[in-house]
């Protein structure tokens, strides 16, 4: 049977095998053959080939002796590869019946804690096959972090990492079992087996947009029906990692392709006090994240049968520190970090519902620039609309004339897919909603409301404190991560270092003082004062000599783009009562004399104003409305006095010129689209919830 199955892998050998000897059934072997012509002559071809040998001088009888040859070649090809499927068949029995099994995907953390091990054990580097990397995602450090202990915030030493992968020349090179290859090691004297396996994926998925990085999976075995060696391997992996994880953070950022969470980043931990707020501020928001992640809290939720969550808005100007009091949060509250800009163009509402619904129990969301996204009334550039037109508030004009400096295309998350995925029905509970924005003001207020939002801190300019504070983090040569070398040194410092280090500290109080009273409060942003500070980071007395000069420079700056801003202004202004003479006259020529400006101007105002207000409160306010519609025609020949006066500044091109029928009629109908700015056809207020 095994001869045939060798045979049968090559019919021409068959034949002529089969062929040769069926006359001949007691030949043993190639020696004891003797060629039959006859045989020959049944064999297709055979003739032929015999005639050709003939015609050259070559004996025939080698034609029989390769196809011996080839018989019995085939024969052991054969037997090897029935042996071979035979092998596989019993260790696929075995392995189904003796082996146990664990696969793991790459898009679980489970893959991690696995990786650890292997790019730390003696399998990597007995394993002929393996794949060398220097990239140093972690330098585990001795950490110094925060803890809240029920009343206040302490710092405590966290033990050194077990696995230091840096030396003096920098990152260790790592080895990691290469894929497609089974390797064997021995934990806790059992043999396991383990094979990675990458999956390689379509480039594109299916909206088009981003690579998706190549799919992995790893398999392990160990011997035994139970699985308990297993488990016990893949907790000790676990404990590895997480060992490792505690001196970092991990960010989680979307994933483009397929719009999952995938872990992107670890930086080792922040800590709080290199984040400098006011300490008022900062303690409000640490003890009120400590209170919500306690255990009580959580139960407490449950008993009033309340949806356990907790939102906080950042807001303030770029370079204040919003993004990293949240790492530092993260660090020191030992939560996952997943950020999510909505100002990316991938993201739909259905995207984020899920995303937050694939949130674990515990972490912080932080939602970047919630102003960016389609999810305020505002995604105008800069043309006012006409609600905001009627406006005499100042703080009003600075809203729109703001909207001109967000030149960013609005994402298509809606505020009603977003407030969806923030707390609807399928949103996880425990975690930490933090979103950050710069233009607090352009919000909605559905977005901000209690419940939703339940603390808001501003992040402003630095005042005295946070510049002295600033200051002093920098050059007190107080570390944030230490590193047990450092502590090491710390230990044997002698007396007479002590000392020199106190007078150190207190000359460095003083200077900051002096670079507090220098500065002007309130003008610079702490990534302005940390720019300066930084190339003078290691002379504190060089950086308050050289403050001066620095602030001549800046503050000259500050003045010119105030007086860009306030020309900004007029233009706006003038712009406006343009528009409303326009509007004016439209109506005039069309014969209708109602006083439809001011009571078009009221109803908005009260739509608008309604949002907050009771039934009540809006029935009150159509009196004060009428009020207000006498004040505003009153503004608008003083605006158009103003304007006049105003002959120094350029007139602003308006595509909407007098007596420019059809565009103003456009304006009047709510088709913007070839207004002079790039405002969109649909109105931002009847898209909106
Ligand atoms: N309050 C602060 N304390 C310490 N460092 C700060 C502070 N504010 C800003 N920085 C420094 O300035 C840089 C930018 O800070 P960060 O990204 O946190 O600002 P942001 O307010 O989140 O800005 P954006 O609104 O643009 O996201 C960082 O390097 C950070 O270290």
């Amino acid at each position: 049977m095994l001869f045939m199955g060798g045979l049968a892998q090559d019919p021409a050998a068959m034949a002529l095998g089969a062929g040769l000897y069926h006359q001949n059934p007691l030949g043993a072997g190639p020696q004891g053959t003797v060629p039959n012509d006859e045989a020959l002559a049944s064999i297709p071809g055979a003739e032929m080939v015999k005639r050709l040998l003939d015609q050259y001088g070559i004996d025939s009888s080698l034609l029989i002796t390769v196809g011996m040859l080839l018989t019995i070649f085939n024969s052991f090809t054969g037997l090897y590869s029935f042996f071979l499927s035979l092998i596989y068949q019993a260790m696929n029995f075995f392995a189904a019946y003796f082996l146990s099994k664990a696969h793991i995907r790459s898009n679980d953390e489970s893959f991690d804690y696995v990786m650890e091990y292997l790019s730390r054990n003696e399998i990597s580097t007995d394993s002929r096959l393996f794949h060398v990397s220097t990239q140093q995602d972690t330098i585990p450090r001795k950490h110094k972090a925060m803890f809240y202990d029920g009343a206040t915030f302490k710092g405590i030493n966290r033990p050194d990492s077990e696995f230091v992968q840096v030396d003096e020349y920098g990152p260790k090179l790592k080895f990691i079992p290469a894929s497609a290859k089974k390797h064997y090691f021995f934990f806790e004297r059992t043999l396991f087996i383990i094979e990675r396996t990458i999956e390689h994926t379509p480039t594109h998925n299916n909206n088009g947009m981003g690579a998706r990085p190549d799919d992995e999976t790893v398999d392990i075995w160990t011997v035994g029906r139970n699985p308990v060696a297993l488990r016990r391997f893949l907790a000790h992996c676990r404990v590895l990692f997480m060992k490792q994880q505690q001196y970092k953070t991990i960010l989680h950022t979307c994933d483009t392709y397929d719009m999952r969470w995938s872990a992107s980043q670890t930086r080792p931990i922040r800590s709080l006090d290199s984040v400098v707020m006011t300490f008022k501020d900062k303690n409000r928001l640490l003890t009120d994240i400590a209170e919500y992640l306690s255990p009580k809290t959580k139960a407490w939720y449950q008993e009033q049968g309340l949806p356990y969550r907790r939102g906080y808005l950042f807001y303030g100007l770029p370079g204040t520190g919003k993004t990293s009091l949240t790492t530092a949060i993260a660090g020191a509250f030992n939560l996952k970090l997943f950020i999510l800009s909505l100002g990316s163009q991938n993201l739909h509402d259905n995207y984020v519902q899920e995303l937050f619904m694939s949130l674990p129990p515990r972490a912080i969301v932080l939602l970047e620039d919630v102003d960016s996204a389609n999810v305020d009334r505002d995604y105008g550039y800069g043309m006012p609309h006409d609600e905001d037109i009627d406006s005499d508030d100042d703080e009003e004009v600075d809203k729109v004339l703001n909207r001109g400096q967000n030149n960013r295309r609005p994402s298509n998350v809606s505020l009603s897919g977003l407030l969806n995925a923030i707390d609807g029905v399928g949103s996880q509970e425990g975690r930490v909603l933090i979103m950050t924005t710069n233009r607090r003001e352009s919000l909605d207020t559905a977005l901000i409301r209690p419940g939703r939002v339940d603390m808001e801190i501003e992040f402003g300019r630095a005042n005295k404190e946070v510049l002295e504070q600033i200051f002093i983090q920098l050059y007190s040569g107080k570390k944030q991560n230490v590193s047990s070398l450092a502590l090491e040194a710390e230990k044997k410092k002698t007396e007479k270092e002590i000392a020199m280090e106190a007078t150190h500290k207190q000359e460095v109080e003083e200077l900051a003082k002096e670079f507090a009273e220098v500065v002007p409060e309130n003008t610079f942003t702490p990534a302005e004062v940390q720019n300066f500070l930084l190339p003078r980071k290691h002379d504190p007395k060089l950086a308050v000599q050289e403050i001066k000069e620095w602030l001549e420079v800046q503050l000259d700056n500050l003045k010119k783009a105030e007086e860009k801003e306030k020309k900004k202004r007029t233009k706006f202004l003038q712009r406006r009562q343009k528009w409303l003479k326009q509007r004016r006259q439209m109506k005039m020529l069309s014969g209708d004399d109602s006083d439809d400006d001011s009571n078009g101007f009221s109803e908005k105002k009260k739509k608008r104003r309604s949002k907050d207000l009771s039934l009540g409160d809006i029935a009150e306010e159509g009196e004060e409305s009428k009020e207000g519609d006498a004040e505003i025609k009153q503004e608008e020949t003083e605006g158009e006095a103003e304007v006049k006066q105003e002959e120094t500044i350029p007139e602003i091109k308006t595509e909407n010129v007098e007596g420019d029928d059809t565009k103003s009629k456009k304006s009047e109908e709510g088709d913007w689209s070839d207004v002079e700015t790039s405002r969109p056809a649909s109105r931002p207020d009847e898209t909106s919830t």
